[in-house]
């Protein structure tokens, strides 16, 4: 499947975790704000335009009350800020283009990091990676959507094509290790292990091809996109490596509001809840949905001192 080609301001930085103390709460004016002598206060707030005397001296500088064809331009033009996992190049980023064409897409150093920057209004939206048709689960993400109070709107599903990426001059025998995400390494398992070489995991693709080339490494390879190749400039030695030519990876759309289903068309559901302990307990609750006709497409057991489970 082919990507949405991506718009990349150059100015973007990573979010890296972001601080308790980093909230946008305003507690006051800052100390290293220049402070007015209280003297020279005006003794009317200029605020209130009834009154001549309090409009400033020259009226061109006020603001100008918004028209609507000033919200109709910020509706089509403004991009929607979406948050991904990741560095530029990395599979999470092709995905929230896919989601959302167009989007202004924000790396962000952890999962967690993407989840708190939707939360505290830094972006809009955030695109994370729930599942992969070969590794499974990505346990971290169904934990994080505990914790955190934001929605799932949608969900995308990106073909995976692994590449293998290697300074210029570097051939498959020089190769003593190869660096990737962890789910990347668990996709090429059979290859890389054909390969004899040592596996490294790291926190994306495109961080792990980075690293390779920033290091100008001659004994290690990234396993990442050809986009990564691309942003990175490292030659492309091996590609669709994954051990699946039907790898896909399916992502979950976040937001802050819910998306109300209407009754025209079907929605997948999330459900999350726990049980009391006992015999025929998870028995009785599928059987919930089974009277009713409900097709459930996957469903996790967390099973501690409570049962913990996920249906779709
Ligand atoms: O490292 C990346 O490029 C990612 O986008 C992360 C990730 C994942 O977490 O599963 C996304 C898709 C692929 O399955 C491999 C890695």
């Amino acid at each position: 499947m082919a990507s949405t080609p991506l718009a990349r301001p150059p100015s973007i930085q990573p979010i890296s975790q972001i601080s308790p103390s980093n909230n946008w709460k305003f507690a006051g004016r800052p100390q290293s704000f220049p402070m007015v002598p209280s003297r020279s206060l005006p003794v009317k707030s200029s605020i209130q335009r009834g009154d001549d005397s309090n409009v400033a001296n020259d009226p061109h500088t006020l603001p100008r009350p918004l028209t609507s064809s000033d919200i109709s331009n910020l509706g089509s033009g403004s991009r929607l800020r979406v948050a991904y996992q990741g560095l530029p190049g990395a599979y999470s980023e092709s995905a929230a283009a896919k989601a959302y064409p167009n989007c202004q897409a924000v790396p962000c150093e952890l999962f967690e990091t993407a989840f708190d920057a939707v939360g505290r209004w830094l972006v809009d939206r955030a695109v994370l990676p729930i599942e992969n048709s070969l590794g499974g689960s990505i346990h971290r993400n169904y934990d994080l959507l505990l914790r955190h109070k934001l929605h799932i709107v949608g969900e995308v599903v990106y073909a995976v094509r692994h590449c293998l990426l290697v300074n210029r001059g570097v051939k498959l025998e020089d190769l003593k290790r190869v660096l990737s995400h962890p789910q990347a390494l668990a996709q090429c398992e059979h290859t890389l292990t054909k390969l004899g070489v040592v596996k490294e995991a790291v926190d994306d693709t495109a961080g792990a091809a980075k690293f390779v080339a920033s290091n100008k490494l001659k004994d290690a390879g990234a396993v990442a996109s050809s986009l990564a190749a691309d942003i990175y400039d490292l030659d492309i030695l091996a590609q669709d490596i994954q051990d699946d030519s039907d790898n896909v990876t399916r992502f979950l759309m976040l937001a802050r509001e819910p998306i109300i289903p209407g009754v025209d068309k079907p929605f997948k559901t999330s459900i999350v809840f726990s049980l009391e302990e006992g015999p025929g307990v998870l028995f009785k609750a599928l059987a919930v949905f089974a009277m009713r006709d409900i097709n459930l497409t996957k469903a996790i057991f967390n099973i501690f001192s409570t049962l913990h489970t996920y249906f779709y």
